[in-house]
């Protein structure tokens, strides 16, 4: 049995419209307007970093202001440590849980000390006026959040990524037990984005807070999550409805191919050794490759990205030889033509190499 914090029964996520009903009911609907996804029914155990992934448009934000409150769902319900989301205060659900959105906030003047203290508006009167604990707790979201440096100036004087890392302190502040954050990582640089999912990850090992965070960053995801939440596309003749979801270790999904099929395209594919996506451009042929390590990877990711399948296999007449000793590189490049090998101690010129032999071939047919 899991620690869970949150779980969601059944819960059905949309946009209602009332005028709507007597279609709804005409054509047998159970909702009237707008269902993104219905049937879900999630947990999140404490101290757990889940990311939830999935196409433009799939559901993440809906999905995440409805568990937030901020949205009524169509049916079913959530519980957040063990009590009904509709049954608790506005006070009560913020003591609970804390959303952090990417949108521009509309702060007026305030400084960051302020609007991180603002997170405490559960726990004082209604004044607003901070207790000596407050205040601590203030601080202490500030210094753990790395924001203590700039947290005299005002939010609108920051850059997004410092910006970004004031929202994630406010709600350290609030002190909830589940911390949902829609795209915390959009607008950041990589350092920045790399630092934001680092602390996420560090408050849900050490402080064993339960963070959900949407995100279109597969490659962080894969790397922070305990879990993923996948909202993947269905085919709506397979069961009538458009989004399923699905929750397992990011290994899992990479390993039975649901990642893949959650993002499906033509144009690219998904490369389950790297756990990335890969443009599909196999218009030169194949070639293949023979080697291990650091130098093979790159010398296939140089192949693929001048158009070249690439496949590991020593008998084909048309395949490239890698090897590295003491920092000194060897390609040895057959063009499936004459026997003997070109000898090659640099990548550029195996890339020029094969381009050349492609055309010269061109001109002779
Ligand atoms: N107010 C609204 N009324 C009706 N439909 C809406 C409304 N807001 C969003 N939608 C629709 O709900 C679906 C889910 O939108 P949502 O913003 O939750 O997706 P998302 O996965 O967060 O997308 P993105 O990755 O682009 O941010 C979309 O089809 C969207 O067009």
């Amino acid at each position: 049995m899991k620690n869970e914090v949150l779980l969601t029964h059944d819960l059905a996520i949309g946009y209602q419209n009332r005028r709507l009903v007597k279609e709804a009911e005409k054509h047998g609907r159970k909702y009237p307007g707008k269902v993104v996804a219905d049937n879900l029914s999630l947990d999140l155990a404490k101290g757990e970093l889940v990311c939830l992934l999935g196409p433009n448009g799939s559901g993440k934000s809906t999905l995440m202001r409805t568990i937030a409150g901020v949205q009524k769902p169509l049916g079913g319900h959530v519980t957040l440590d063990g009590r009904s989301l509709e049954r608790l205060s506005t006070k009560e659900t913020a003591r609970l849980l804390s959303l952090v959105l990417t949108d521009r906030v509309m702060t007026g003047n305030l400084s960051v000390y302020a609007l991180v203290a603002l997170g405490r508006y559960p726990y004082t009167g209604w004044m607003g006026k901070l207790s000596k604990d407050d205040e601590t707790v203030v601080r202490e979201a500030i210094a753990i959040t790395g924001t203590r440096r700039f947290a005299c100036r005002h939010i609108s004087d920051l850059s997004d990524g410092e910006r970004q890392k004031v929202m994630i302190a406010r709600a350290l502040a609030q002190d909830t037990p589940v911390i949902l954050l829609d795209e915390p990582t959009a607008h950041l640089d990589l350092p920045n984005r790399i630092e934001v999912v680092r602390l996420l990850k560090q408050l849900a090992r050490e402080r064993g807070k339960s963070i959900v965070m949407s995100t279109h960053e597969l490659d962080l995801a894969l790397q922070a999550a305990d879990r993923i939440w996948l909202m993947s596309p269905v085919q709506a003749e397979e069961s009538g409805k458009n989004i399923e979801m699905i929750s397992g270790m990011p290994e899992e999904l990479i390993l039975d191919g649901r990642l893949e099929k959650a993002f499906k395209r033509n144009g690219f594919e998904f490369d389950r050794e790297s756990g990335s996506f890969r443009i599909n451009q196999h218009h030169e042929g194949c070639i293949g490759l023979v080697g291990e390590g650091t130098l093979a990877y790159w010398t296939k990711r140089a192949l693929e990205r001048i158009g070249y399948k690439v496949v590991i296999d020593a008998s084909l007449p048309c395949r490239i030889e890698v090897s590295e000793d003491r920092g000194n590189r060897w390609w040895r490049y057959y063009n499936g033509k004459s026997g003997e090998p070109f000898e090659i101690q640099d990548i550029g010129s195996v890339i020029s190499c094969i381009k050349k032999n492609k055309t010269d071939s061109e001109i002779v047919a």
